[in-house]
């Protein structure tokens, strides 16, 4: 098969009609209209072999937990994921049947989030597999990282630690509606992908390291696996968690808690206070992320 025939079979499975996209796949560039008073949110996240799935993982799972990890990120802006550019480089031994499965899951997932696929890379090399995938996305008011302050409270969605066992790496379901809903309450959000501590951290980091955070260590859900709970450790660094925290002012809580219209559970893990950019537990122990380290790429 050439590149070329992968590509009109490819094209023939992509939703049309959608009248703001005026250059769909297939040209130099795709080209969209931008809806006029929102912002326009982009990003980009890889799934490498061996890195982020094991090779026996089957290719339909690979291609949509890349794409869930890209949308994953729209979620944290508040954001409502649109558009969609696939670069793959596929190892010269990949069985085209491989690289067409992984198309699909994504696909799949595509149309379950309303995401299009408008274009694309193919190249293949000795190396690994390794999918890079550009999103966009629209939000009226996206939540950075920066924004919280001393007082406000730190909520999450779901539970916490052992994403690889447990295989939530593949499964998980990225919090896009949640992230939309929680765009009236948030002063700051990150989604979880590589370990509590260090998320935190950078939400920390990001208010300029004028706030420290207390994590209240008994209100944090730990993921269970073959009856077997996440240890506080676990919870905290393991990654691949793909759940939002954020900061929400301290006087709205009830009114988050009572308006919350998601199966998905919301827990209230901690609380900001004036300081210096440290991460405490409720026993005043420092969480030190140099102790307690998070996914590194560039340490493991
Ligand atoms: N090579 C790069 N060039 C430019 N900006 C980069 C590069 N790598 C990362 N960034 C930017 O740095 C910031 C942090 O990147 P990072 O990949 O850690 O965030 P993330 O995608 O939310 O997390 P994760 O990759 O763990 O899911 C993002 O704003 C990202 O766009
Ligand atoms: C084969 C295999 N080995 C290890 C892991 C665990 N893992 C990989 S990347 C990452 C952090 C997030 O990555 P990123 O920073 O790229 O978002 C974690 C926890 C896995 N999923 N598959
Ligand atoms: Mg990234």
């Amino acid at each position: 098969m050439t590149e070329d025939d992968f590509l009109k079979d490819l094209f023939s499975k992509l939703p049309t009609g959608d009248s703001n996209l005026t250059v769909p796949n297939g040209d130099d560039t795709a080209a969209f209209r931008s809806t006029t008073g929102m912002h326009t949110l982009i990003a980009c996240d890889q799934l490498i072999e061996g890195r982020h799935y094991l090779s026996d993982t089957p290719p339909k799972i690979c291609g949509a937990k890349l794409l869930k990890r890209n949308l994953s990120d729209i979620a944290a802006m508040g954001g409502i994921p649109k558009y969609a550019v696939l670069s793959c480089n596929v190892n010269n031994d990949c069985p085209e049947q491989w690289l067409k499965d992984f198309h699909q899951g994504l696909l799949d997932c595509a149309q379950q989030y309303n995401v299009q696929l408008i274009g694309g890379d193919l190249a293949s090399s000795p190396g690994p597999n390794a999918f890079s995938l550009t999103i966009t996305g629209e939000s009226s008011q996206p939540i950075q990282r920066s924004g919280a302050e001393d007082g406000d409270l730190l909520f999450a969605t779901g539970e916490f630690g052992l994403s690889f066992p447990s295989e939530h790496h593949l499964h998980f379901t990225p919090r896009i509606k949640e992230g939309q809903f929680l765009a009236n309450f948030a002063k700051a959000m990150i989604d979880l992908t590589d370990g509590l501590l260090l998320d935190s951290q950078r939400l920390l980091n990001a208010s300029k390291q004028t706030l420290d955070l207390q994590l209240f260590k008994e209100l944090i859900p730990p993921r269970s696996h073959h009856q077997e709970l996440a240890s506080f450790q676990e919870i905290l660094t393991d990654g691949e968690d793909y759940e939002l925290i954020f900061a929400i002012p301290a006087n709205r809580e009830i009114e988050l808690q009572n308006s919350w219209p998601f199966e998905t559970k919301l827990s209230k893990i901690g609380e900001f206070k004036k300081g210096t950019g440290k991460i405490y537990d409720n026993e005043h122990l420092l969480l030190d992320i140099h102790t307690n380290k998070g996914f590194d790429h560039f340490q493991s």
